[in-house]
């Protein structure tokens, strides 16, 4: 997709304006934009963020996108991701291949996904295979891709396990470079879809992700507003959000919002639209829980929650993805109550913790 040729996002169109985060100041530690993170990340769970170097391969991303997405039909389907939420996603989806909500309407988006831990074991196979045209990229585009990604969400994450009182580190080793996990990186691909949801409304499944629009389409439901606004692109600004592991980490302060994917606004929406993430997701074995033994402001927010329980899950990150991808496939579907299996942290209330000022 070339980017320059694209109309621009229309000016009569209301979105939402999400907060600019400068990531040369995060990762100098400056007090103050630290703060307005904090403000992002507790009162709705989205940001931009400029200034975090990874330009250069988002656009060798957008490109391995479409040379896959070009593949013929019969080639991609090689790659499906399966119906067992086994293939731990990755791979490819097929459009139509997941519900947009209860009804069972279908979604129209087309995936690539490929995990983290194909990226960084390359040449050595180490979850599942690829189409060509992804291997032919894991070393020049992926896996620094995958590499500069993680340097940004392992310093968001860092950042924020300072603010929750945690100890040095602790939300880092939910996420150990090593272990298996469902990090992955994925490339949407969506024809002009009218109406039609591309993506229905979610809350990410893992813990942050690191999203990069060029075309509109994106939307995110503000608390306490039942209308949908659009989220505008800003050329080299990243959107930033987090999911449900911190939520659930953070008894509940740190907010996973809904969003969804509709065909973008006024003339980008006669354009197939390209997107692409890199999803931060907990080791498979941890066990997704409020961090309260490690954390007083933690602690405190568990306490104080409506329904503690929905902070104590009793599953692994494994588990919870896999219920999560499983039940949203329209194979698997018996009725509305597949759609409910396959929802995330959405229906808990904001925790405001009490001894942080936003
Ligand atoms: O394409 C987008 O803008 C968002 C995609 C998304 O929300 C997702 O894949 O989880
Ligand atoms: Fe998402």
């Amino acid at each position: 997709m070339d980017a320059t040729n694209l109309p621009a996002f229309p000016d009569d169109v209301p979105t939402h304006p999400l907060l600019v985060i400068d990531y040369a100041l995060i990762k100098a530690r400056e007090p103050d934009e630290i703060e307005r993170l904090w403000t992002a990340a507790t009162k709705l769970g989205f940001w931009y963020l400029k200034n975090h170097g990874v330009d250069e391969e988002v656009r060798g991303m957008f490109d391995m996108g479409a040379e896959t997405m070009a593949l013929p039909m019969e080639e991609k389907m090689k790659y499906e991701q399966g119906n067992e939420g086994m293939s731990f996603g990755c791979g490819y989806k097929a459009a139509g291949a997941n519900a947009v909500d209860a009804t069972g309407m279908l979604d129209t988006a087309q995936f690539i996904n490929v995990a983290k831990d194909d990226a960084l074991a390359w040449p050595v196979q180490a979850r599942r295979d690829y189409p060509s045209t992804v291997n032919a990229r894991m070393e020049s585009t992926i896996r620094p891709f995958v590499e500069g990604s993680l340097a940004v969400n392992n310093t968001l994450l860092d950042v924020l396990n300072d603010k929750l009182g945690l100890p040095k580190g602790t939300l880092l080793q939910q996420h150990p470079r090593e272990e298996f996990s469902g990090s992955e990186t994925r490339v949407l691909y969506s024809p002009p879809s009218g109406d039609r949801q591309v993506v229905g409304s979610h809350t990410d499944f893992g813990s942050l992700s690191f999203l990069h629009n060029r075309l509109g389409g994106l939307q995110v439901l503000v608390p306490g507003t039942e209308t949908w606004q659009y989220v505008k692109p800003i050329p080299g600004h990243a959107i930033c959000n987090l999911g449900d592991a911190m939520t659930i980490f953070s008894a509940g302060i740190l907010r996973s919002n809904l969003h969804r994917v509709m065909s973008p606004p006024g003339l980008q929406g006669a354009h197939y639209r390209f997107s692409l993430v890199y999803f931060t997701r907990p080791g498979n074995s941890v066990v997704l829980r409020a961090l309260t033994d490690s954390s007083p402001l933690i602690a405190d927010a568990a306490a104080r929650a409506p329904d503690p329980k929905k902070y104590d899950t009793g599953m692994t990150s494994l588990d919870w993805f896999t219920r999560r991808i499983k039940n949203q496939r329209i194979a698997n579907r018996k009725g509305p109550e597949t759609w409910m299996a396959s929802r995330g942290t959405e229906h808990s209330e904001p925790t405001v913790p009490t001894q942080v000022a936003v």
